[in-house]
């Protein structure tokens, strides 16, 4: 058996940002498996978006229950986890390129009773991450398949090599991926081994998102049977 799940989470980015806490709540109705809520700075990429005090007004609107995970594309990430925490964010992913100390970063998110991701940007290569994870690990490892910073853009297959790269040394970790993930590209994403599947436009702008999440599932969960027979 394959000791990884398949989890979906749609990025609300691309969603009617006038309505986020219904739109959160529509795709928990389609089955979502957790939320990814983009945090951008204007700083650590070319785009703002929210932050902490956003999170705390989905969270009342949600309840407790569903994960949330906040993608932090912020400089000096380490800044806000407290903040992010308090506010009821259960997944703190920030930014390999963006920390000085992201072994100090991870024990702090931990401490603040997240749990830690760690993401990379298309030009860094996957052997930061895994020296990173080497000698503190991560709960999640978020691989970018576009450049951080807007949603709907084209998916970069040969992102897919760092997870498949992350997948061999580290089979039972939760390795994410993140731009460009609809329909058309989970297969590689799948095959490759990613199993935190986080996709915007593609769920968002569907007449019929819970069919777009309950696919999504299945070719995750395919590729991963397919994985535990081959083992
Ligand atoms: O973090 C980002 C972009 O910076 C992503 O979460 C996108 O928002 C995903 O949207 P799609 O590429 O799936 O439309």
């Amino acid at each position: 058996m394959c000791s990884y799940e398949c989890k979906i989470g749609p990025s609300i980015l691309n969603s009617d940002l006038a309505c986020l806490g219904d739109e959160c709540i529509r795709m928990l109705e389609c089955k979502a498996d957790y939320l990814h809520l983009d945090v951008m700075d204007g700083h650590f990429v070319p785009n703002i978006t929210f932050g902490h005090p956003v999170v705390q007004s989905i969270r009342k609107k949600i309840g407790c229950a569903p994960v949330c995970e906040v993608h932090m594309m912020v400089s000096r990430p380490e800044q806000w986890v407290k903040a992010m925490s308090e506010a009821g964010a259960n997944i703190y992913t920030f930014h390999l390129e963006a920390s000085d100390n992201p072994q100090q970063l991870i024990k702090e998110i931990r401490e603040e009773g997240m749990k830690a991701g760690c993401a990379i940007k298309p030009a860094t290569p996957v052997k930061n991450l895994i020296d990173l994870l080497q000698t503190q690990m991560a709960d999640v490892a978020l691989v970018m398949t576009v450049e951080p910073g807007f949603g709907g853009q084209s998916f970069m297959r040969p992102m897919m090599d760092k997870v498949r790269e992350l997948r061999k040394v580290y089979p039972h970790l939760d390795i994410g991926v993140d731009g460009g993930v609809g329909l058309n590209t989970i297969k590689h994403c799948a095959d490759a081994g990613a199993n935190m599947i986080v996709s915007g436009s593609a769920i968002m702008r569907s007449n019929d998102p819970a069919k777009v999440i309950a696919d999504l599932r299945s070719a995750v969960q395919n590729s991963i049977q397919v994985a535990s027979l081959e083992r």
